[in-house]
């Protein structure tokens, strides 16, 4: 798990260098903090649809997820086609979550994903760290006359009580409604 969460402040700083703030990192590690969650999908019925996770983005900042012996999760490419994440079971997928897109003023665009179990006929289990921060803001380095602002700066918990009474949870849009920039 450490090491999971190792992976996230490393692939993050990267992000940054690669934009050009790496001075901003700092600030934004000592705001991260991790939500782990184990999960099983069981074998479904012959007479069950054998989508195991329905379509979503994370609302958090970046996720890296392991997903062990059985592969099963999808990610939507931006021409709508759905591809299996074919991994060896010694990988780790890196995702963007909707936090991500937000700072990054929409240049990297939140992982649409799902999980379909497949006719494997094994119980999959995957296991995940969420990494969230409190408060993101795009670098004012990130906007400018072609890329004005998309997002607002946002508090997490106030985005996370947006989603759970307005029922938004697994909607895309749901960042775009709580702070988009029109
Ligand atoms: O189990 C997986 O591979 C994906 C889990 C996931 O996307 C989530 O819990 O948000
Ligand atoms: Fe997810």
């Amino acid at each position: 798990m450490k090491s999971m969460e190792d992976i996230s402040y490393v692939v993050s700083r990267m992000v940054f260098e690669s934009y050009g703030v790496s001075g901003l990192y700092e600030a934004c590690h000592a705001q991260m903090n991790h939500a782990t969650r184990l999960m099983k999908y069981r074998v479904p019925e012959p007479d069950e649809t054998d989508l195991g996770l329905t379509p979503h983005v994370d609302t958090n900042f970046i996720t890296v997820l392991y997903q062990g012996q059985t592969n099963g999760l999808e990610v939507q490419k931006k021409t709508g086609e759905w591809v299996t994440a074919g991994l060896s079971p010694s990988s780790f997928v890196f995702m963007a979550g909707e936090g991500l897109m937000a700072w990054s003023n929409g240049r990297i665009s939140a992982s649409h994903h799902q999980v379909t179990m497949g006719k494997t006929g094994k119980t999959r289990y995957s296991f995940a760290v969420f990494t969230s921060i409190k408060w993101t803001e795009t670098p004012e380095e990130l906007v400018d006359e072609d890329h004005p602002l998309q997002y607002k700066a946002y508090d997490h918990d106030e985005y996370m009580r947006y989603i759970s009474k307005t029922g938004l949870e697994k909607d895309p849009l749901s960042l775009k409604a709580f702070c988009g920039v029109n």
